[in-house]
């Protein structure tokens, strides 16, 4: 369905002004020494929390069952209420808010969508922005466009039922509805938790995809530590008794565990995992000699002489990747055929699995066009892999791994 973000980036940090930046790094949320102490429990259900969310972020909170996760979100749009602690919203103390005008800025999805069962997809949709006392057009255009956006054709989906949709499209109509009053917050409470692999990865894409449009401040829950890399700008990592053992981007969680508890739950693969996170667009993607797919005889074989021996990237008349050309001995060889080039949205994760299904050590890059940008190469990722946390990206996609270079 929909391409994985783009550009260092599913946090979409491209083009940003200086300005937008330093806002979005201003907390959204904060949370102060946060306790919940449920009554009969003798174990805090979170305790002495401290928290600062970031706006315009998806801070992703995962950790094992029962460890305070969905606890703290309850608490943050006060579905129930602290024992003891702050909680900052956008600077103001959200128990200063009436909790009904407080939910209305923060949309709220649970798993499998959370839907009223009885009211069409649009009416669902259309909760708070009649809590807000929209007019009927503005509302009716508000569902067209969040339809539109979570990928469901307003004509065929707008007055069906929950119940005739299937999972994941009641997930995004979930999603949706807790876009409808296009609120600063929202808390995404296992969000794809119900979802089979493959659409839970179409899901997680396209939801991306919206978060660089919508750039909403976001905290969401997860199990799956896969899933809290792939959507979190940061992750707490939460352990018993609602302690956070880290809280760090997804990079630095992966290079450097701040403790067992922390390597324990992230397990073996971190290095594997770290490729997911690094996009080819967001690398400085090593050049490889290429030669014109039009050149003349005395051109290719001075291509040639040059290259000595290997492999000459072939460029079509628009500078697209077109094929390999073999060098031996300074000369001219066979033709080959080329692979399919990958684009900047795939990862080094992506690069390692399409060589090693095509049993191939080097593949063309192109940029969003299909123009040529270079070669990667089965050493480079390897040399990633065997990186330490020196070589970690920085966060938001600002520095990217010098590895490639090595090629
Ligand atoms: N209403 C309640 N009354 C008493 N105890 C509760 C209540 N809700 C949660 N708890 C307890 O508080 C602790 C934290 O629960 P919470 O639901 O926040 O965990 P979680 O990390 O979201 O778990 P899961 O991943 O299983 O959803 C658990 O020990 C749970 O049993």
């Amino acid at each position: 369905m929909l391409e994985k973000m783009t550009n260092g980036s599913k946090r979409g940090d491209g083009g940003r002004t200086a300005g937008e930046q330093q806002d979005e790094d201003r907390a959204m949320i904060r949370l102060e020494a946060l306790t919940k102490r449920y009554p009969g429990q003798r174990q805090a259900a979170v305790e002495e929390l401290d928290l600062e969310i970031p706006a315009g972020r998806i801070v992703t909170f995962v950790g094992p069952s029962g460890c305070g996760k969905t606890t703290t979100m309850k608490l943050i749009n006060r579905l129930i209420e602290p024992t003891s602690g702050r909680i900052h919203l956008d600077g103001r103390d959200v128990t200063e808010v009436a909790p009904h005008v407080l939910r209305r800025n923060i949309g709220y999805t649970i798993q499998q969508g959370g839907l009223f069962p009885h009211r069409t997809v649009a009416d669902n949709i259309a909760t708070v922005p009649r809590l807000l006392g929209w007019d009927r057009e503005r509302i009716a255009a508000r569902v067209d466009e969040l339809l539109d956006l979570v990928g469901l054709a307003p004509q065929t989906y707008r007055r069906r039922y929950p119940k005739q949709l299937s999972g994941g499209q009641q997930q995004r109509v979930g999603v949706a509805r807790a876009l409808g009053g296009d609120p600063q917050v929202m808390l995404m409470d296992e969000p794809f938790g119900a979802i089979d692999p493959l659409n839970r990865e179409a899901l997680q894409n396209e939801f991306l995809r919206i978060q660089a449009e919508v750039r909403k401040t976001i905290v969401f829950v997860t199990h799956d530590i896969d899933e809290a890399v792939k959507m979190g700008d940061r992750i707490a990592i939460f352990g018993d008794g609602g302690v956070v053992h880290q809280y760090d981007t997804p990079e630095r969680i992966l290079a450097d565990p701040a403790d067992d508890f922390v390597s324990d739950f992230i397990g073996a693969g971190a290095s594997v995992r770290r490729l997911s996170l690094t996009p080819l667009g967001a690398l400085p993607v090593p050049d490889w000699p290429t030669v014109g797919d039009s050149a003349g005889g005395e051109e290719r074989a001075a291509a040639a002489r040059r290259a000595g021996h290997g492999h000459l990237m072939v460029l079509d008349d628009d500078g697209r990747p077109a094929g390999w050309l073999r060098v031996e001995d300074g000369a001219p060889g066979e033709r080959l055929p080329l692979l399919t080039p990958l684009g900047p949205d795939a990862t080094l994760f992506d690069a390692l699995d399409r060589m090693l299904a095509a049993n191939s050590s080097a593949l063309a890059v192109v940029d969003g066009d299909g123009g040529y940008r270079g070669v990667v190469t089965m050493d480079a990722v390897r040399e990633l892999i065997n990186s330490t946390a020196a070589h970690a990206p920085r966060p938001h996609g600002s520095g990217g791994s010098d590895a490639l270079q090595e090629v």
